[in-house]
């Protein structure tokens, strides 16, 4: 079980600069499409997340080799030793659910078990069962998990009912070998673009890329590469809103500031200077923000990933703001835990009103990564300590957290388990 417990002394402005790791997100998907060919590939930078501790787990349980190289990972599956992924693995977090089209696409079945993932409100895999068959593929659903075949090559016209970045992904690494194929309401994140990329490298041909439309022609063979994966927009955002929050001054470097439009744009509505370079991206915060309405939606809107740690971040501004989840309208796990902290926060109808106000530490505990993001937050900028429990979901997010905020000049300490907690 789970024991060790983030200790947060906030009060800190965070100050000086941070260096952002490539996309959990991207890298994720990018690992699957890994499946899709026996030549060799190499990853530059990979972040050392436990998520991808876990996809790797079941890479190899399907027949890959990896090994890494310092932060580079060398990957190669000669060839599929097994066409199932097993509920220990798939049940850890929702990427590794598009391992389906790739088995799908390289041997012409494949089984997985109901994914898994952060558990805020209902996260249906419909989509991808449609887009599959769309393609032409027969699909069985027996008790929790899904099978699918092949006769010949895949191909058609999926429209999807809603832009989704999964069902996006399942259906591009389906089509990758020998399909050919259209995809209409496709998801248009930096995420879905960037495994496109790595798909086309391959010698995948994808016309509209970053579009809604996407024209697909799959190779007979694909071949290997070297890739290097964009960084982080959540990481960024997370590290850009505690900046805020803490009323600090934070370069961020190797990042791309167009992925991080949306919140920069709530960020200088707020009050904070923002300036920005080709891969680089400084925010100077007022020490008098203001409250702001943000909605997420889809990208290019505000990510649904920084829902919560915005509202943290609004917990402290004075004024009453408004947040809205158009993605993910049930997303609000945190909100019960930053109330421990006191803050005012009221949730009618999907529409939450936040009273900001300067908050206190308390105990409290992550329920899915990016409500561990929002606790963070609002413990780094709040008066006192704070004691996190739910460590586990901030790992399968947030590489070296602790090494990187206190070279902020945060003071948060990871603890095997937190004397008072160790009480009980
Ligand atoms: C590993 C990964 O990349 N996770 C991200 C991915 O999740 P994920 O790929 O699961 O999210 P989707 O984009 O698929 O979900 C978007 C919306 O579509 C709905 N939906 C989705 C699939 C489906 O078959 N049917 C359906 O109704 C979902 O309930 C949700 O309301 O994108 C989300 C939206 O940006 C992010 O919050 C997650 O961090
Ligand atoms: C919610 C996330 O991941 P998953 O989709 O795997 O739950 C996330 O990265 O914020």
């Amino acid at each position: 079980m789970e024991s060790k417990v983030l200790r947060v002394e906030g009060g800190a402005p965070l100050k000086g600069e941070v260096r952002i790791y490539p996309a959990k997100n991207a890298a994720l998907p990018i690992l699957a499409a890994s499946l899709l060919t026996e030549e060799p590939i190499t990853l530059l930078e990979v972040p050392r997340l436990r998520d991808v501790e876990v996809m790797l787990e079941l890479l190899a349980h399907l027949g890959t080799r990896y090994e890494w190289e310092g932060r580079a990972l060398h990957l190669h599956t000669p060839e599929l030793k097994r066409l199932e992924a097993p509920y220990e693995l798939v049940g850890q977090m929702r990427a590794s659910f598009i391992v389906w089209g790739a088995l799908l696409a390289r041997a012409g079945e494949g089984r997985v078990s109901w994914p898994g993932g952060c558990a805020f409100g209902a996260r249906p895999v419909d989509q991808h069962v449609k887009a599959l068959r769309a393609l032409g593929a027969e699909v069985v659903e027996e008790g929790h998990t899904f099978y699918a075949r092949r006769k010949g090559p895949l191909g058609g016209r999926v429209v999807f009912d809603l832009p989704t970045v999964g069902g996006t992904e399942q259906a591009l690494l389906a089509l990758a070998l020998e399909g050919e194929g259209t995809l209409v309401q496709a998801a248009v994140e930096p995420e879905v673009e960037d495994l496109g990329r790595f798909l086309t490298l391959l010698g995948v041909e994808i016309r509209g890329l970053g579009s809604p439309i996407l024209h697909v022609k799959g190779a007979k063979r694909l071949g290997g590469g070297t890739y290097r994966i964009i960084p982080d927009r959540i990481e960024a955002g997370t590290y850009l809103l505690a900046a805020a929050a803490t009323r600090g001054e934070v370069t961020l470097t190797e990042v791309r500031p167009d992925h991080l439009d949306a919140l920069l744009d709530k960020l200088a509505q707020s009050g904070h200077r923002i300036a920005t370079g080709k891969d680089w991206v400084r925010l100077t915060a007022t020490p008098t923000p203001e409250p702001l309405h943000v909605e997420a939606r889809e990208y290019p809107g505000f990510p649904t990933d920084l829902q919560p740690i915005v509202t943290a971040y609004l917990a402290t501004v004075p004024g009453q703001s408004t947040v809205m989840d158009r993605v993910y309208p049930d997303r609000f796990t945190h909100v019960g835990e930053l109330a421990r902290m006191g803050a005012e926060l009221y949730l009618r109808d999907r529409l939450l009103m936040v009273n900001g106000k300067k908050l206190h530490g308390a105990q409290v505990k992550a329920l899915d990564i990016r409500a561990g993001g929002g606790l963070l937050v609002a413990a780094l900028s709040a008066e006192g300590t704070t004691e996190m429990e739910g460590v586990y979901f901030l790992e399968r997010g947030y590489e070296d957290l602790e090494g990187k905020l206190r070279a902020l000049g945060a003071r948060v300490y990871l603890e095997a388990q937190a004397p008072s907690l160790a009480a009980d």
